[in-house]
């Protein structure tokens, strides 16, 4: 695992994007797949500005994502939703490819189903994560098997209270449960970047490095891929024992 320690948020989305930005450059038909929320927010800044500006070809790509609450697409709180306003809205080129799920389906399986024909179609030459709280990777929570596959999972309390106070719901208004890919169709990408900022994730950094590999600590699955880059901030970085 190649660990870089930044000092803070700023640096840590400079050095995200720069990981995204060489994928692409080495290879411009590259699928990506990607998380949202707060960890990405400046990185997806950076990428909207360097593909306006020319500087990043993004028109032969895939991107796809790697989870989705169930709810109406147009919430303000949905994958779907972030994905337009923060960069597909935003940029002038536009991948060959983009793929979301639809967490506003009857036909869950289903939907599950045709996602899963759009992984098979587009394995990943990078996966994009983030950390939960609670080290979940994606909609993993805490005592998802490590050979979990697409499927309808259901948000650990603390995940939902991250999404309440991310986009300001209230208890009524906040999602209890995500459409996810599951870990293991997250282990078989080619490369996998995770960004971890603030000390309110760093309990999760540190059971994900240092703590057991274990079903108990989903983050904790990433030791065992050969190809991590794994970036966090001073603050993040907070509980280590070790220095990397
Ligand atoms: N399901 C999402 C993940 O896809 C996300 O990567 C993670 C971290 O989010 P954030 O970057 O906002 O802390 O938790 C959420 O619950």
């Amino acid at each position: 695992m190649k660990i870089i320690q930044v000092r803070d948020y700023k640096e840590l989305s400079k050095a995200a994007f720069d990981v995204i930005a060489e994928t692409l450059k080495q290879n411009e038909n590259a699928s990506i797949n990607t998380t949202t929320g707060a960890s990405y927010d400046g990185t997806f800044e950076l990428l909207v500005e360097a593909i306006n500006a020319g500087e990043l070809n993004i028109a032969n790509s895939i991107f796809t994502n790697l989870d989705e609450y169930v709810a109406e697409r147009d919430k303000p709180f949905t994958v779907y939703t972030y994905m337009h306003k923060k960069f597909y809205d935003l940029i002038k080129v536009h991948p060959k490819y983009i793929g979301l799920m639809d967490g506003s389906v009857e036909d869950v399986e289903a939907e599950l189903n045709r996602y899963r024909k759009v992984l098979d179609k587009y394995p990943r030459d990078l996966q994009i994560v983030g950390l939960g709280t609670n080290a979940h990777l994606a909609a993993n929570e805490p005592g998802t098997p490590f050979n979990s596959r697409l499927f309808l999972a259901d948000s650990d309390q603390s995940t939902i209270d991250s999404t309440m106070g991310y986009h300001n719901l209230t208890a009524e208004e906040a999602p209890t449960q995500m459409l996810t890919m599951g870990l293991a169709d997250i282990m078989e990408a080619k490369h996998i970047l995770v960004a971890s900022s603030g000390e309110r994730k760093a309990a999760a950094v540190k059971a994900a490095l240092e703590g057991p590999i274990h079903e108990d600590c989903p983050a904790s699955i990433l030791r065992a891929h050969p190809n991590v880059t794994f970036i966090m901030d001073d603050a993040a970085a907070s509980l280590l024992d070790k220095k990397y």
